[in-house]
């Protein structure tokens, strides 16, 4: 197994931001269509796939129930809920959507379900980008990307008072 890389930088992500990159995945994936519905990987990719089937004009969705993290601690996958009863097949004119691909190994385990589904993600890291047919931002490996439903504003402290303290 590939030795953990640490997250020593923070990208957090504004709501804003986040609609803005969903919209320019929908952008890029209505030409490579059509569509017949999508896949979304539980819980991160429920609102960029929410915001994509708008976009597209997609009513057919299902989900795929897999867990690996717990916060940024990863461990084996769960897949808690399969596709078997949406009907997608082996994936063929079906969308997977996820927030992001990391190590790539929940989209080993998704891709494996829905051989013949095109997978795509607004955010993707190295390890992971070669198993995305699709995706809108890079970040480096060592970057934890702070989802805008799992952070809230707060104080922050001077850059010269982090300076001092660094
Ligand atoms: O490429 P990987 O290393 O597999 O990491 C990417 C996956 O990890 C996160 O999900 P997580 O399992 O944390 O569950 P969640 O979506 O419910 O937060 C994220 O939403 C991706 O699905
Ligand atoms: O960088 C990340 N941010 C949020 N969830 C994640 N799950 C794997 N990597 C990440
Ligand atoms: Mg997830």
């Amino acid at each position: 197994m590939p030795e953990a890389v640490p997250f020593n930088k923070h990208f957090p992500v504004s709501w804003e931001e986040l609609h803005r990159n969903a919209k320019a995945l929908a952008w890029r994936l209505i030409d490579k269509g059509p569509w017949k519905g999508i896949v979304a990987v539980t819980r991160g990719g429920l609102v960029p796939a929410a915001i994509i089937a708008r976009e597209l004009e997609l009513r057919l969705i299902d989900t795929v129930c897999v867990s690996s993290y717990d916060h940024q601690n990863q461990r084996e996958a769960m897949v808690l809920k399969g596709v078997e009863a949406s009907g997608a097949g082996d994936g063929e004119g079906w969308l997977i959507i996820d927030d992001l691909v990391d190590t790539g190994k929940t989209a080993v385990i998704v891709r494996k379900m829905l051989p013949k589904a095109h997978f795509a993600t607004v955010y993707a890291k190295p390890a992971g980008r070669p198993l995305v047919d699709t995706f809108i931002t890079e970040v480096s490996q060592d970057t934890w990307i702070h989802f805008p439903w799992d952070i809230e504003l707060q104080f922050s402290q001077p850059i010269a008072k982090q300076h001092r303290g660094s």
